[in-house]
């Protein structure tokens, strides 16, 4: 279990945008030119009340032409701030798709590197909902809400300082009335956010993972006729969703109150302007510039306040994603090493498990040389899998060590480990498409021409012909078209595209047809040439034409029978 870290359900919300500040690297620029762009937006709208205040001031004092320079002055405002605004979204948007972008990119190098040990221990129905859906919602925010944010933000700070320069006495009334509820009602927002969010995207990150699980498992459980009881769980994971989506909805009515704070605010500030101008204190202008300016900041807190809920909302999927990105950071490679005079592929003294306590492997040391076809046998669970996926890198081993060629495999770095070693799994997993569309999937970006080569050497030509649009045939969805033995055939083909040093080949289990039998076994004999080449063997035939059989039992090697 060591060499994986697991995933948590609700994460730690802490600091969420500091540490998003590092995968933002690349963009800082992109992202503060938009920003600049859209505070000088605000700027241009900030400034509207103060012209308007101005002109009703001059209009007051019959001067025609300050009239108009100030009705022109609006003008200019308007068209600068429309444009302006614009330009700032278009910048935004541009740069935050690229984070996105980024960090899409991002979770799928983490899950191509990350141990499979990693992917097992989660369920798949979590993974997919941090990788797409808290990213789409990333997305979404950063398309929807981010620059209303930062021009909200902007224009907070900005009417402020027009308001405080316009009257300190009516500013003075604004946050006496206005702030001490406002910061309050934030709290309470706030605090009820944190409390509903999380819960609310585990609980839709189950219902995910539940739903995935069912659809995969469809035929197994129509086959048990489990259906009912499955639809039972999943309605109960709904269930849970909706209870958790209801204290997320509750948690925001909170965010009605700010409208009879406003208005209290702004019955205040009228009496109170009034009397100020009735008594000369300040203009009428003043008034109007205060009144228009608080209106609009009014609006930009109820604004913001929506925004800042969504944010606390795209905060929590953040930090689950976050929370995917650190657990699948891959840890530095540790240079061991090796004896340059050892070829072989060597398990020593390897112990492993699955789960913490339940040991599987139990210091297995075993040695195959450069060349050699060998087997792996025992009955079933006791361990014959678990060893081929250490000797081929695709666990490591809680101790001891595998080496290749000297070098421990966990000193390789992940697109050299998969070069040099391939494991054909029982069942090879096909994806939807065609046979050539299957074997693409191999390092190197493999052309028709080295398929064709590849099927030739091993001599699987004649059966790709017979194959209805050879390899253009469509394999359906999930490979369907395919039995066990010929996607293993084609596990064969994609392992000679690869040429590795190590082929290990976990037989199926299925009965396999003559045929199928014959052209594994004869591609394997191919195959072997210049490389070590072992079978975990299940069937008699195979077992019988083995040179070396290595026998496990329970976890270790029983036994072993000499070179025939
Ligand atoms: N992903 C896993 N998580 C937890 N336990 C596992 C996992 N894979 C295998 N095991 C357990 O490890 C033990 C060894 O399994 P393994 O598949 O290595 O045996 P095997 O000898 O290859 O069996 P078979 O011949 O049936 O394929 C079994 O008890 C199995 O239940």
């Amino acid at each position: 279990m060591a060499e994986i870290r697991m995933l948590t359900e609700e994460p730690d919300q802490r600091n969420v945008l500091r540490r998003t500040w590092p995968y933002l690297r690349r963009h800082r620029a992109a992202m503060a030119a938009a920003v600049t762009v859209n505070l000088l937006a605000t700027l241009a709208l900030t400034l509207i009340p103060v012209v308007i205040g101005r002109a009703v001031d001059e209009l007051r004092a019959g001067d025609r032409d300050g009239l108009l320079r100030l009705a022109a002055a609006a003008l200019v405002l308007v068209v600068a701030r429309t444009i302006l605004l614009r330009w700032s979204e278009v910048l935004l948007v541009r740069a935050g798709e690229r984070v996105v972008h980024d960090l899409r990119d991002l979770v799928v190098e983490r899950f191509g590197g990350t141990p499979l040990r990693f992917l097992e221990a989660h369920r798949g129905g979590d993974l997919l909902q941090r990788s797409t859906v808290e990213v789409a919602e990333l997305a979404a925010f950063v398309r929807g809400q981010l620059p209303d944010m930062i021009s909200l933000g902007g224009y907070l700070v900005f009417s402020t300082i027009v308001l405080v320069t316009s009257s300190w006495q009516l500013f003075g009334l604004l946050v006496l009335v206005f702030a001490p509820p406002m910061w309050w009602l934030a709290r309470i927002v706030r605090r009820a956010a944190e409390r509903a969010y999380p819960p609310e995207a585990a609980a839709q990150a189950t219902l995910t993972a539940t739903f995935t699980e069912s659809l995969t498992a469809r035929e197994q459980l129509q086959i048990d006729g489990a259906t009912g009881t499955w639809l039972s769980r999943l309605r109960g994971d709904t269930d849970a969703y909706y209870s958790r989506a209801r204290s997320a909805q509750a948690a925001a009515t909170w965010i009605d109150g700010t409208w009879i704070v406003q208005g209290l605010t702004s019955a205040a500030l009228l009496v109170a302007g009034g009397l100020l101008a009735a008594d000369g204190v300040v203009t009428v202008g003043v008034v109007v510039t205060f009144l228009l300016a608080s209106r609009d900041l009014f609006s930009s807190v109820d604004d913001l306040t929506l925004v800042v809920g969504d944010l606390l909302e795209t905060r929590v999927g953040l930090a689950r994603l976050l929370d995917l990105l650190d657990v699948t950071t891959p840890a530095p490679v540790s240079r061991k090493a090796g004896r340059s005079d050892d070829h072989g592929l060597v398990a020593d003294g390897v112990t492993y498990s699955y789960q913490a306590g339940e040991r599987i492997l139990h210091g297995v040391t075993v040695r195959f040389e450069p060349g050699e076809h060998a087997g792996i046998v025992g009955e079933t669970g006791s361990g014959k899998t678990t060893l081929a996926k250490l000797l081929c890198g695709l666990y490591l081993p809680d101790d001891g060590t595998v080496r290749l060629g000297g070098a421990d495999l966990s000193a390789l770095d992940a697109a050299e480990l998969r070069r040099r070693l391939v494991l054909i799994p029982q069942q090879v997993h096909m994806i939807a498409g065609t046979l050539a569309d299957n074997l693409a999937l191999t390092p190197g970006r493999p052309a028709r021409e080295d398929f064709e080569r590849a099927a030739g050497a091993l001599g699987l030509t004649g059966w790709i012909e017979g194959l209805p649009g050879g390899f253009d045939t469509d394999l359906g969805r999930r490979g369907e078209r395919f039995s066990a033995g010929e996607r293993q055939l084609v596990g064969l083909i994609r392992a000679a595209l690869t040429d590795p040093d190590v082929l290990i080949l976990d037989e199926a289990t299925a009965d396999l047809d003559p045929g199928t039998a014959q052209r594994i076994e004869e591609a394997l004999a191919r195959l072997r040439e210049g490389r070590t080449v072992l079978v975990i063997a299940h069937r008699p035939a195979t077992i019988a034409r083995l040179p070396r059989v290595v026998r496990m039992h329970a976890g270790s090697i029983a036994e072993e029978e000499p070179c025939r």
